[in-house]
């Protein structure tokens, strides 16, 4: 029977990395969660187990807490990129390296109306995440940046229709000119290149997508991801492409009726599950080739 080794990869996942500024009474801090993964000719490791060739996954692990030091921690892609360049460096056998990284937000405490200086309260609008996948040495060098957002839990308390869907005998939705509309958005979008201001970048995309969830009147979520996909690609000619992956969080309205009370779009259960899963990609039509840069990127259609 022939059998040979298919695609591989190995690393250290989910590195909690924090690394705290205190060279002034007003402390910073870089709260990141860290995964870093290998590929390339480590045929050896898994068919004879000879791991001549392997950086462990530790070293792997040892090197974004010594880099947070060495190093600093500015913004996450630059981070990765460095990241990433060094383990292609310090590893002759690899092909290509991927880092991603999730920066989790932290809001200063106001004490007396002021931002404390060393007390943080972790913010609830959206986790910032990066995936770099770098290929290639010298001249060859090759890097992909995905960036995004997850966790950004969104809710307009009107101006959502759904109606004149498709029906037939299982259908019994009611069709609806004023509901409520909220998701739990995951927004990943692909840079054309690297020299970008990530920070700025990232604070502009983010205000977009909550600005155009507001404005948009919404015939349905669908129409809704398109309109802030549109809006990012007609403003950040940096950006390539945009996915979106959006649970529509239903909220029906209760049948206050039993109880002889009106119920004028006022009091919703909000449901768990089951939930509608709404996934697209808006993309320029003379987008760069995406190589490398969705390797290894789940829950994206
Ligand atoms: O925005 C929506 N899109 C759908 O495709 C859909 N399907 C459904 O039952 N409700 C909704 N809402």
């Amino acid at each position: 029977m022939a059998i040979h080794l298919g695609a591989n990869q190995y690393g250290k996942a989910e590195s909690r990395v924090v690394r705290i500024y205190r060279d002034t009474p007003r402390h910073q801090i870089r709260d990141l969660n860290v995964s870093s993964a290998l590929r390339g000719r480590f045929e050896d490791a898994h068919t004879t187990g000879d791991q001549a060739e392997v950086l462990p996954t530790d070293t792997q692990k040892n090197t974004a807490f010594a880099f947070a030091k060495e190093k600093g921690v500015g913004a996450i892609e630059d981070f990765a990129l460095t990241l990433g360049d060094h383990f292609l460096e310090a590893t002759p056998a690899a092909d290509g390296a991927r880092v991603e990284i999730e920066e989790y937000p932290w809001e200063r405490i106001l004490v007396d109306g002021q931002e404390h200086d060393h007390s943080f309260v972790r913010s609830g609008s959206g986790v910032r995440s990066t995936i770099v996948n770098v290929e290639g040495r010298g001249a060859e060098r090759r890097a992909h940046v995905v960036s995004g957002i997850h966790d950004l839990t969104v809710l307009k308390s009107t101006g959502s229709e759904f109606h004149g869907f498709r029906k037939d005998k299982y259908t019994t939705l009611p069709e609806t000119d004023d509901r409520i509309l909220a998701t739990s958005l995951v927004a990943r979008w692909r840079y054309d290149h690297t020299e970008v201001d990530w920070d700025k970048s990232y604070d502009e995309i983010k205000g977009l997508l909550l600005e155009q969830f507001a404005r948009i009147h919404s015939y349905a979520l669908q129409q809704t991801l398109y309109g802030m996909g549109s809006a990012v690609l007609e403003r950040h000619p940096e950006v390539a492409e945009i996915k979106f992956s959006a649970p529509n969080k239903h909220h029906f309205l209760v049948d206050l009726s039993p109880f002889a009370v009106e119920n004028p779009g006022e009091v919703f259960i909000a449901a768990d599950r089951p939930y509608g899963l709404i996934e697209a990609t808006v993309v320029r039509d003379d987008a760069t080739d995406a190589g490398s840069a969705w390797h290894a990127v789940p829950g994206f259609c």
